[in-house]
């Protein structure tokens, strides 16, 4: 089978089997004979044209003279032969399918040309632009996470960044008078995060010599929240379960470092060998130093001993476990697709990438239908799960919380643990608040005293924050539903749908009285004086000069029944 065969093949398969287009495409068992990565261009650039390309066949009649054409093939040829860089098709010239478009080619060119003044475009290069742009969506900043374990913000602005304008907000960065420019605002709420313009300065970020030399992290500000919000202040030691690949630890360690917290350690644990792996490379290429960060290959969290000796220091515990990842940018399972009319009139309608001859005919009830809720759950892990109904998706979200919970259940039987963070990124209440509801009722929760993180007590950037939990789905509790924080994709704020909770236990709003006998500044940075001397809060003179009864004083501030993480200062 040739290429537009396949090509047009996997276009025409129901969208509720198999996953996006490139897991159909790259999959072992794909059976395709062509080489995948053209399969895939050329079913991802004709969806994208497709609209236009309809339009264009139709108005020459194509499908009428050239019976042996199905609609996603002739979509597929002209596509190649109107807009592929050789513009031609790659099949012999004498090749029956090469001969059917290029009896046509003349008109297809001219329809081409009538369509995109339609479109108010000048120039060819104009259309392809707004048909790039449509395709992608709304535009999306790249978050580039400055790695203190590596370098320093100022430093990356005063190197990387050299020349580039700063702009006050991320809408102007996606102001799309700046696409492509070298824009950049810094974050206002996840300290040394930087936005880029969506296009060329935020593509060149990818190859550039800072990511690969580990001073930055390509990180989407929404997942930088977990450990803003967990803010470990290197009292003790942290947890990071459900590991891999590794953004969460790497801001962990880098975090920790900044705060002087070197005689903490991250212990990471990653189920997924495979993917422990990829974390192991991700916390070496991020310069988290041996003892630093603790890598758990292949270790399930829910098997590791909270009562064994080596995490009796362990504060605070960041859970981001696996979930249906329906908030995650750029997961749409298959691309849109218009299909031109087949042999009979009509004018092209728009489906999902079914390939499916539809005809927009008032009498044909189908067309008024709906179109099918997305049916393919592709989780964070990347593993995908086909669903064939409503009810099958709730079971999903139901067994996905179940894990959750027991999750969350375990993190908080660690005995000296006072903080904890949950995270999805899913948009289900059922994965977010649902399970934070259910975490606080738990025998195990009110045992040891564990509360939702308040909003007032959250640190700054989280506090300031304005999209919060939802209420309905809290039982109504205003306190929990504040306390959660929510981000949703193209809402403009650049972000992909995330949620997050905080939980706390002992002192009310868990840290003023938890985080050690020294004065910290608004990031929680140890107040040092010019020689690194730390300020103590008790009596606002330098730590050398606290006798042994303050000392004894300020390290048991807030101790309540011992589990507190004070005590562990650095
Ligand atoms: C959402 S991803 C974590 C992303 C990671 N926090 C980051 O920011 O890079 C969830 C990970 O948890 C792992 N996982 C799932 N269940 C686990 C368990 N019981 N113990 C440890 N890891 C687990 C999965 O293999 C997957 O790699």
């Amino acid at each position: 089978m040739s290429l537009y065969h396949e090509t047009a093949a996997l276009l025409s398969a129901p969208t509720t089997h198999g996953g996006s287009l490139k897991s159909r495409v790259f999959k072992k068992d794909s059976g395709l004979k062509s080489p995948p990565a053209q399969v895939y261009a050329l079913a991802l650039e004709s969806c994208k044209w497709s609209a236009v390309l309809s339009e264009v066949i139709d108005n020459t009649g194509l499908l009428k003279a050239e019976r042996k054409l199905t609609p996603p093939l002739a979509l597929l040829l002209t596509h190649d032969l109107l807009l592929s860089k050789s513009a031609r098709i790659a099949l012999p010239a004498t090749h029956g399918l090469s001969q059917s478009l290029a009896r046509h080619r003349a008109r297809l060119a001219s329809e081409l040309t009538r369509a995109r003044l339609r479109r108010g475009h000048p120039t060819l290069t104009s259309l392809r632009a707004a048909v790039d742009a449509a395709a992608a969506g709304p535009p999306h900043p790249r978050w580039v996470r400055v790695n203190p374990l590596r370098t320093t913000l100022d430093e990356q602005l005063a190197t990387t960044f050299d020349g580039w304008d700063v702009v006050p907000s991320v809408a102007d960065v996606l102001d799309p008078a700046n696409a492509g420019k070298k824009v950049l605002c810094l974050d206002g709420h996840v300290p040394n995060l930087v936005a880029l313009a969506p296009g060329g300065g935020g593509e060149w970020i990818v190859k550039s010599k800072a990511y690969k030399e580990g001073w930055v992290v390509l990180q989407d500000k929404a997942s930088c929240f977990p450990a803003c919000l967990l803010d470990p202040r290197g009292e003790g030691d942290v947890v990071d379960a459900c590991a891999a690949p590794g953004n969460k630890t790497t801001h962990l360690a880098g975090i920790l470092a900044e705060r002087g917290g070197e005689g903490s350690t991250v212990f990471a644990f990653e189920k997924d060998r495979r993917r422990a792996e990829v974390l192991e490379e991700m916390v070496r290429k991020a310069g988290a130093g041996e003892g630093t960060v603790v890598v758990s290959k292949g270790v399930d969290f829910l098997k590791v001993d909270p009562g064994e000796r080596r995490y009796a220091r362990v504060g605070g515990l960041l859970l981001d476990p696996s979930c249906s990842g329906s908030g995650i940018v750029g997961r749409d399972e298959m691309p849109e697709l218009v299909l031109p009319e087949a042999v009979g009139g009509g004018t092209p309608v728009v489906a999902a990438a079914t390939g499916k001859k539809r005809k927009r005919n008032p009498a044909d009830k189908e067309e008024k239908r709906p179109p099918p809720p997305p049916m393919v759950l592709v989780d964070d892990d990347g593993d995908t799960t086909t669903l064939t109904s409503e009810a099958a998706l709730q079971e999903r979200i139901r067994s996905l919380a179940a894990f959750q919970l027991a999750l969350l259940q375990h993190a908080m039987k660690f005995p000296a643990a006072t903080r904890i963070t949950y995270s999805t990124c899913s948009v289900y209440a059922g994965e977010n608040e649902h399970v934070v509801v259910a975490a606080l009722a738990s025998d195990v929760a009110r045992q040891r005293g564990w509360r939702i993180l308040k909003r007032a007590d959250q640190v700054r950037g989280m506090r300031e924050w304005e999209v919060r939990g939802d209420k309905g789905a809290c039982d109504g509790d205003e306190d929990v539903a504040e306390g959660c924080i929510r981000t949703y994709r193209d809402d403009g704020r650049g972000v992909m749908g995330f949620f997050v909770a905080g939980f706390v236990r002992n002192a009310e709003g868990g840290r003023d009285e938890g985080d050690g006998p020294y004065l910290r500044d608004e990031r929680g940075m140890i107040v040092r004086d010019a020689e690194g001397i730390p300020t103590l809060k008790s009596t606002g003179k330098k730590a050398v000069e606290m006798d042994e009864s303050e000392e004894d004083a300020s390290s048991e501030e807030g101790s309540g029944d011992g589990d507190d993480w004070d005590g562990f200062e650095d």
